[in-house]
């Protein structure tokens, strides 16, 4: 059975007299542990998307089962519980505490779930390791995004959810940060989902999923896909 199962979601928002369709009759599948991008232009309805799957919003109509469960049906609270010990996140804009360390930025978010994994570990998986005691406002963007990385893996997600994660960063260090998004999923068997409307990084996934005008224009498998280092856009 596929870890992720969406079944003919739809969102509509009500502006006025008018509706807005931001996604409609959306339905794909998801394997466990596979890493699966979402590609669509500006406006196409990827984070409306993205931000049902993580149970941050609830879908007009539609299924969104994932690993069994239709979480279109839960409560304010059981969405809560999912949110914090079942998903990931990672935004475009890293989206970190200023006025905490490296290492508490992480330790923050493995506080509150049951079987996180070592904050510091974690951070130097993702060569983060000489800058624990560091602010964000003392590092990079791509170091920042390295630190947002390493706040969602150690949360031990079953899911993780990332939304542009390269949009504010430079062409090599968006490489390494999507290297790290590749290595969750392939060495790690992390399910991980990446919404861009960079079509060249589609290379890097084992599914593609094409999105444009809220609907599902396309669904495809790479048998082979390219690790990061070999795509170039
Ligand atoms: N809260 C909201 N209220 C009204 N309309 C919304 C809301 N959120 C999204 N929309 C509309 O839904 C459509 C899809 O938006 P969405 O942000 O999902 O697209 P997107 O593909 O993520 O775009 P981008 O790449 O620019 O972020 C757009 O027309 C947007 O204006």
């Amino acid at each position: 059975m596929a870890y992720i199962d969406v079944q003919h979601e739809s969102k509509r928002y009500q502006m006025g007299e008018t509706v807005i369709k931001a996604n409609d009759d959306i339905s794909f599948s998801i394997d466990q542990g596979k890493l699966t991008v979402i590609l669509g232009p500006s406006g196409a309805g990827k984070s409306t998307l993205l931000n049902i799957l993580g149970g941050m919003d609830s879908p007009s109509g539609g299924k969104i089962v994932v690993d069994g469960t239709d979480i279109a049906q839960f409560s304010e609270k059981q969405l809560t519980t999912y949110r914090r010990n079942d998903v990931g996140f990672v935004f475009q804009f890293y989206n970190l505490i200023p006025n905490l360390t490296t290492a508490e930025n992480v330790e923050l978010a493995t506080a509150i779930v049951p079987d996180a994994l070592d904050p510091t570990a974690v951070l130097k998986e993702v060569g983060l390791g000489g800058r624990l005691n560091n602010f964000p406002s003392q590092l990079s963007g791509g170091e920042q995004q390295r630190v947002a990385i390493a706040r969602a893996l150690a949360k031990n997600p079953k899911l993780l959810l990332c939304d542009e994660p390269t949009g504010a960063l430079d062409y090599e260090t968006g490489k390494q940060v999507l290297s790290l998004l590749q290595d969750a999923s392939h060495r790690d068997h992390k399910t991980v989902i990446i919404i861009t409307h960079n079509s060249a990084i589609a290379k890097m996934a084992d599914r593609v999923i094409r999105i444009n005008d809220a609907k599902v224009r396309s669904v495809a498998d790479n048998a082979t896909p390219l690790p990061v280092s070999e795509i170039e856009w």
